[in-house]
């Protein structure tokens, strides 16, 4: 396995930039996740790293290699890339074996001991060796196409939104089997998806893209906690959001005082909390912000109960457990941690923390 490094790399489709000037490191071992909206340039990312297309300018390196820009373009197939697609891309007229075995030399395809090793690491039983592909579950053949990618032992491993056409309950498991077989193969390996659910809990790092261009590339934690703007904030999670005026630390909004992280400079501001921040009371508490209740929607494992606080602002509280509100309670509302403030410009618009990557 190598490491990927990606130095100022630039895309355009005619005149229409498509990536400008994105660097990015995958340490070896590790997976990132592209993140971004549909049309922010993501496959097009894929697509340049794995060689099926040429950059505009920049470069792409494996290990100290390079194998895109500064004159050369290492073919696709010389690259020893891993690839698995949407929706697995397995060939329909081989088995499983033959699948897994497709790319390794011939001298190994006839080592069944081998099959059974990618198989078991991927965490599928050895007897669905001679099945067909149709015979199998879409997550069975997202794991056969995963040990297909891994067979001849690739510097690194793409992953092109290889789980957005499995169901929920599906999806959620053959994540996780993906995600060991990655680990247990020390894969380096770049994931793109636009699920910021599967992002957080499968990466090591998650590198969000946005029109083209990389605004933050960090780990799971420190996005969710700390995103660079407010559009990172809303698209990594739900986000409550409101006006404020910060004053020694301390940010005074409809939600009462609330205490900032890090410094944070006097003045006006938006601030930032997660629906998880807010805890919920009945009324009559004392000294808790009163809001009234206009919406619950239960999950099961939790609910997301919409509140309008005295000055019409509408928020979310994600809270769990079966005593929820009514609509048209009045309850009492605390906040629990801190708030991230951003401050606000003359022009009323909400300055980002850090400069894009
Ligand atoms: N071959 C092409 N010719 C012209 N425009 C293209 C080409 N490939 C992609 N684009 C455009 O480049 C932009 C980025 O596309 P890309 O497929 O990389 O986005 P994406 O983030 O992967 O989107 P999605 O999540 O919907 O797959 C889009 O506006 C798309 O229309």
């Amino acid at each position: 396995m190598s490491s990927l490094t990606v130095q100022a790399l630039t895309k355009a489709f005619g005149t229409t930039p498509v990536l400008t000037g994105v660097d990015l490191h995958v340490p070896e071992g590790s997976l990132t996740a592209l993140l971004g909206a549909s049309g922010c340039g993501k496959t097009t990312l894929l697509r340049l790293i794995a060689g099926f297309d040429d950059p505009d300018a920049g470069t792409v390196a494996l290990g100290d290699r390079i194998v895109a820009g500064e004159g050369r373009a290492v073919a696709a197939r010389r690259r020893g890339i891993g690839f698995v697609p949407q929706e697995g891309g397995l060939f329909p007229h081989l088995t499983v074996a033959g699948n897994i075995s497709f790319g390794l030399p011939r001298r190994q395809r006839r080592d069944g001991g081998r099959v059974r090793d990618l198989l078991e690491l991927v965490g599928l039983d050895a007897s669905l060796a001679d099945r067909s592909p149709h015979q199998l579950s879409g997550g069975q053949q997202q794991r056969v196409a995963l040990a297909r990618a891994l067979a001849p032992a690739p510097s690194l491993v793409l992953l092109d939104e290889p789980f957005s056409s499995l169901d929920a309950g599906l999806r959620e498991e053959t994540r996780q089997a993906v995600s060991a077989a990655l680990v247990a193969s020390g894969a380096t390996a770049v994931l793109v998806t636009h699920d910021q659910a599967e992002a957080l809990s499968m990466a090591d790092q998650v590198a969000v893209l946005r029109s083209g261009r990389l605004v933050q590339l960090t780990d799971p934690r420190t996005l969710y906690r700390s995103p660079r703007d407010l559009d990172v904030a809303a698209f990594v999670g739900e986000a409550v959001v409101l006006d404020a005026d910060v004053r020694g630390g301390t940010a005074h909004c409809a939600l009462g005082a609330v205490r900032c992280d890090g410094d944070v400079a006097d003045g006006p501001a938006r601030v930032l909390l997660r629906p998880e921040q807010l805890r919920l009371a009945p009324s009559g508490q004392a000294g808790a912000l009163v809001a009234r209740v206009h919406g619950v929607d239960f999950y099961g494992h939790d609910s997301r109960v919409r509140l309008v606080l005295s000055d019409g602002a509408t928020v979310n509280a994600r809270v769990d457990g079966a005593d929820l509100p009514a609509v048209g309670d009045d309850v009492a509302v605390t906040v629990r941690g801190t708030a991230l403030a951003f401050p606000v410009d003359a022009a009323g618009r909400s300055v980002p923390l850090q400069p894009s990557v």
